[in-house]
């Protein structure tokens, strides 16, 4: 597998810089709320180690047909926004790299397509997904109905424990305030029912679209760096078990090359006199 580059922070757009931890849309409809900072492994871990280099977290887009997948990841990759609808067939795949605490992070974005035909080849790409981002249109409430067959979709083929989940509600430039509201209100409802962290955005204005995904950013950089650190005790451990063996292994040959040769000497004394 690839393995994330570090990339000089100078030449990062800023969006790809994340210097704090990012705070939740809303900490009342997030599982991950408890989490306020980078853990003291974690920043110990980027300090330290000059380059972590971190496996890429796979980052699934899931949701009802024109709900706007394709339209978030172009307003984030790319600060670009197309009024034309245009189908994904099958999958779109875009990768950002993250620069967060001195260290290289990169996300590997496949946008699925939403409709009912590509979706076969669609869930061909569910599987290992780190992070799964389950969007719906706030315009159309009836698409928010659908979030949790999504998810469960996806789930059903995933092989990653706990996968960091997302429910996003698109083109909240569509909605008057109360309108607004009530959709925050019932997708609130979702998003806790299916153990989801809630974000409202516009890809059209932009409205946080860059807090949400260097908040995807952060929670999977932490998540890595953890892994990385399991990893990395568990490779000493083995190494160390190893060794450990092979110097038994040492001092059982030695002990019998000690025993050969007094008993060698024992001979020669006896023959000597
Ligand atoms: N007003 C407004 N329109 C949006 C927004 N996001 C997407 N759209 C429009 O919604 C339509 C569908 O967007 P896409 O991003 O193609 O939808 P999709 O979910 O990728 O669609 P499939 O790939 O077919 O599943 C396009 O015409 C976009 O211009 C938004 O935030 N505000």
């Amino acid at each position: 597998m690839t393995q994330t580059h570090f990339v000089l922070p100078l030449l990062m757009p800023e969006r790809q810089l994340v210097r704090t931890f990012p705070a939740p849309y809303n900490e009342a409809v997030s599982p991950f709320a408890e989490v306020k900072d980078f853990s003291k492994a974690v920043r110990f871990e980027s300090q330290w180690q000059p380059k972590l280099k971190l496996r890429p977290r796979k980052v699934i887009l899931i949701g009802d047909v024109a709900v706007g997948k394709t339209t978030l990841v172009n307003r984030f990759c790319f600060d670009k926004f197309a009024e034309k609808y245009k189908a994904t067939i099958g999958v779109d795949f875009e990768i950002e790299n993250f620069n967060i605490l001195g260290q290289g992070l990169t996300l590997e974005m496949w946008d699925t397509a939403g409709q009912e035909r590509f979706k076969c080849i669609a869930q061909a790409y569910y599987r290992n997904a780190n992070v799964i981002i389950v969007v719906f249109d706030m315009s159309k409430p009836e698409t928010l109905n659908s979030a949790t067959k999504w998810l469960k979709s996806a789930l059903a083929v995933n092989t990653i424990q706990m996968p960091l989940t997302f429910l996003v509600g698109t083109k909240s430039d569509k909605l008057n305030r109360a309108e607004f509201v009530r959709v925050e209100r019932l997708a609130a409802e979702i998003a806790d029912g299916i153990k989801a962290e809630y974000w409202s955005v516009s890809a059209r204005t932009g409205y946080k679209v860059v807090d949400f995904f260097q908040r995807v950013a952060a929670l999977s950089y932490e998540t890595a760096c953890k892994e990385a650190i399991i990893e990395r005790h568990f490779m000493e451990k083995s190494v160390a078990v190893r060794l450990q063996r092979k110097s038994k292994q040492c001092d059982f040959r030695s002990n019998q090359a000690d025993s050969r040769a007094a008993k060698a000497k024992e001979r020669s004394l006896c023959f000597c006199s």
